[in-house]
């Protein structure tokens, strides 16, 4: 697929196939755009995993327990319907990448860009992911920059989740999106 093609057909996917694997090569391929996006010094601060099958259930019980902290009686109906669902949600796809940062030392380094270096690299996956024909989507949320997040996935007290590509085969069609256009977010400073 050509690059700007890309770029402008590549669409946030929620729904995609329950039963469809997505292939190893495909998701490495995937996870080795990630790798090629620029980082300032070369520091590499990116970590992922890669979440399949029971994989995904370790996630779906922290969100319930970040979940569960908020909530002044998690014991009511209600609120343990919420964290039922917030077990399951890493089950809307077969695949879920969790993209972190590891920020790394040095007096040269700029902690806003090592951030920006993986958020540049998960734009990378998506951007691969529909290349390769698969829809995925960059899910957040506050439970993903929760400390219980960083211990789940065994990252240093610096480190943090960044956000959690859900990645599959479509199993929508996204409506066509407008952006604004680029006289509207852009000024010309020439003199
Ligand atoms: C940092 C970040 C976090 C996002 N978190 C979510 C999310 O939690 N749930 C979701 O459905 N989409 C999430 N998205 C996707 C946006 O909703 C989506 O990109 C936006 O609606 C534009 O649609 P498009 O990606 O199809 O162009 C996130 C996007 C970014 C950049």
């Amino acid at each position: 697929m050509e690059l700007f093609e890309a770029l402008e057909t590549r669409r946030s996917i929620g729904k995609v196939q329950q039963d469809k694997e997505v292939p190893t090569e495909l998701i490495e391929q995937i996870i080795e755009a990630a790798t090629w996006a620029p980082n300032h010094h070369r520091t590499e601060p990116w970590r992922f995993f890669v979440l399949t099958g029971d994989g995904r259930k370790g996630l779906g019980e922290t969100l319930a327990r970040i979940a569960a902290k908020g909530m002044d009686d998690p014991t009511t109906e209600e609120n343990q319907g919420k964290l039922e669902k917030a077990k399951k949600n890493p089950f809307r796809a077969p695949v879920v990448i969790v993209a972190a940062v590891e920020p790394s030392e040095g007096d040269k380094i700029i902690l806003q860009e090592e951030f920006a270096a993986v958020h540049a690299g998960v734009q990378n996956m998506l951007l691969a992911a529909h290349a390769l024909g698969l829809g995925a989507v960059w899910r957040t949320g506050k439970p993903t920059y929760d400390p219980e997040m960083r211990e789940h996935f065994g990252l240093s007290d610096k480190g943090e989740v960044v956000g959690f590509v859900y990645l599959g085969y479509p199993d929508m069609t996204p409506a066509p999106r407008k952006r604004k256009s680029v006289s509207e977010v852009t000024k010309w400073i020439d003199n």
